[in-house]
């Protein structure tokens, strides 16, 4: 996929102030691809509100809801998204809900006028092999694991993944064809915060991301940074250092 990199970075709104994100979008728009939208604001304003501020504003929304539950109740969230028309690019939901549920976001999402893509959340990357294995009683490899639920995404026709950029090259090889969205980035200046398994935005797009999901680095950044768009921007020259 031919992308510019700043194409390729979605900004996470993490607010419950839907002022501030339309300020802070506005201010970087054309400087990034889109904006990532999710349970914070989302509970706070609402999805159909959020979503048309974004319309306004211009940028593309990933609406990030991780839709968990049983395959009738997600099909019909699904079609409710699908409602809300192309503004919605991008949906999540957490492959740990199974094939059932994946298959029947897929169906709902395939008879509406109007899909966004849709895609599979793996192992978040906030959760470390400790708290895989010890506490959710997951003990492969987190690889392998990560990899087992983008083949199984992949499977039941979903068309992309949300993963941590340390399985990023692992899922490429594995799905060729599925678009990968990692968040967990953190340049080598910003604070590494509640995430576990993360990588530089050059590291994560070398292993073979096609979009970066990056939060508190641009939304907060650190004092030597400055603001927001001097953060955009200084990721931005160190991309294309690469
Ligand atoms: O689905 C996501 O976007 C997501 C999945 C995941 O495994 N880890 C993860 O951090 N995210 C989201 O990515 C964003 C990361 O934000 P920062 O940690 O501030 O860069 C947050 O909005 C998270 O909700």
């Amino acid at each position: 996929m031919s992308l510019a990199p700043r194409e390729r970075i979605l900004v996470a709104l993490d607010t419950p102030d839907l002022d501030a994100a339309v300020a802070l979008a506005t201010r970087l728009r054309g400087q990034v691809g889109g904006y990532k939208v999710g349970l914070e604001i989302c509970s706070a304003v609402g999805v159909p509100q959020i979503v048309s501020a974004m319309t306004a504003v211009g940028g593309s929304v990933f609406l990030d809801l991780k839709l968990h539950d049983i395959p009738n109740t997600v099909a019909g969230a699904v079609r409710a998204v699908c409602n809300l028309g192309p503004a919605v690019q991008m949906l999540t939901l957490h492959c740990s809900g199974g094939s059932a549920m994946l298959r029947a976001a897929v169906n709902a999402a395939q008879s509406m006028p109007y899909r966004p893509l849709l895609l599979g959340v793996t192992v978040l990357t906030s959760l470390d092999a400790t708290a895989l294995a010890g506490e959710l009683r997951v003990t492969s490899d987190i690889t392998d694991y990560v990899v087992h639920l983008a083949r199984m995404a992949q499977d039941c026709g979903l068309d992309g993944v949300v993963a941590s950029p340390h399985e990023v090259s692992a899922i490429r090889t594995a799905c060729p064809h599925v678009r990968i969205v990692t968040p967990g980035i953190r340049p080598q200046w910003a604070a590494e915060g509640d995430q576990r398994r993360v990588m530089t935005p050059a590291a994560a797009l070398r292993a073979g991301a096609d979009y970066l999901v990056i939060g508190r680095p641009i939304t907060a950044p650190p004092a030597i940074i400055g603001d927001p768009v001097t953060a955009v921007a200084r990721i931005l020259a160190e991309l294309e250092q690469e």
